[in-house]
């Protein structure tokens, strides 16, 4: 797969446009002419080996570093024209906690609320609301410092929430996570996209964002390899999804087979165990105009069950960013 390979353009409405960024320093190249959409409303993985340029990106959208040159629009608003403007409406998680003084959990907050000028008499609501939101209710009045990992990564989100931003930067929030609060994290990413949210969140291991994301961006050197949905990238690069068809009744397979190599998107199929596995070419959209050929046919389908792409995202992450970075 060539570097320069970016997939079809997201449908969505567009809620963030990088236009040919590039970030020099000194002598590294940490992003080279990026370009790339981001719909509104997504949780959108930026994916990429160790010193690919995520964070770098991430300090750009989030206004805190200019561009070398290109532009960031945000909005239909410049960053670089408007970065306060801008730190107003996205919350920032960086990659690291940082140092913490003699605080608990909710001076922490109280804290950052009071930087981002919400007036004192909201506070006490709003700091329970967000503790409530990240189940740290009862670490209210534990000191930051003896939160576990998970829950400083959790605060550390609540914090990114203070001002109720419209869009989340979260640099590297899985890393150092054990199975169970990346599900936790997995699980509030949700709920915070459910809200209306608009989620970029960055990683070097894709299965950890696999799951959680709609859309995903692949960088490397500081370029785009490609971007688009996780099903269209798992569809295009691997020349196709699957999908097992079980039936009621055996008797039908023949029949469902016709129905299934009739569509253009079928590419092929084959009985396994009285099970019917059929590659295609295409979104879920795709997926539900196959399902709705049978179901006009009338053929007893009981379970239509598509392929997971993590575990093939997963190789073709490690094909595409095989070879190492620049120094
Ligand atoms: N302040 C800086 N000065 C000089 N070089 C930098 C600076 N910040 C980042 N770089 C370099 O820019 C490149 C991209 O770094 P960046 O931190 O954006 O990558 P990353 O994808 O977030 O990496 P990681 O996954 O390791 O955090 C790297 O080569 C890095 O060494």
């Amino acid at each position: 797969m060539a570097d320069s390979t970016v997939l079809t353009p997201v449908a969505s409405e567009t809620l963030i446009r990088i236009q040919h960024v590039s970030k020099r320093y000194r002598n590294v190249n940490a992003l080279d002419d990026l370009s790339l959409e981001i719909p509104r409303g997504k949780i959108f993985g930026l994916i990429g080996p160790n010193g690919a340029g995520k964070t770098t990106l991430i300090r750009i959208l989030a206004a805190l570093l200019a561009p070398s040159s290109g532009q960031v629009w945000f909005n239909n608003e410049e960053v670089s024209r408007s970065p306060a403007t801008i730190q107003r409406q996205v919350g920032y998680m960086p990659d690291f906690f940082g140092v913490y003084p003699d605080l608990t959990s909710a001076e922490y907050l109280e804290f950052y609320a009071g930087i981002h000028g919400i007036p004192r008499q909201k506070q006490a609501g709003l700091i329970s609301d967000l503790l409530e939101l990240v189940e740290l209710t009862s670490k209210r009045d534990a000191m930051v410092e003896n939160l576990s990992r998970g829950m400083k990564q959790r605060l550390c989100l609540a914090r990114a929430l203070v001002h109720d931003p419209e869009v989340l930067l979260l640099d590297e929030p899985a890393s150092g996570l054990d199975p169970r609060a990346r599900v936790e994290l997995r699980e509030l990413v949700r709920t915070l996209q459910g809200m209306g949210k608009t989620i970029i969140i960055s990683s070097h291991i894709l299965l950890e964002l696999a799951e959680m994301c709609t859309d995903i961006a692949i960088v490397k050197n500081g370029k785009l390899v490609l971007s688009g949905s996780v099903d269209t990238i798992t569809s295009q690069i691997n020349g196709g999804r699957q999908v097992e068809i079980r039936l009621l009744d055996p008797s039908s397979l023949p029949q469902a087979l016709d129905v299934l190599k009739a569509r253009p998107e079928v590419t092929q199929t084959q009985i396994e165990d009285q099970v019917i596995q059929a590659d295609f070419q295409g979104d879920d959209q795709v997926l539900y105009q196959m399902l709705s050929a049978l179901m006009a046919e009338n053929i007893p389908v009981v379970s239509f069950a598509p392929r997971s792409g993590g575990g093939r995202l997963e190789e073709i992450f490690m094909q595409i960013t095989e070879g190492g970075q620049q120094g």
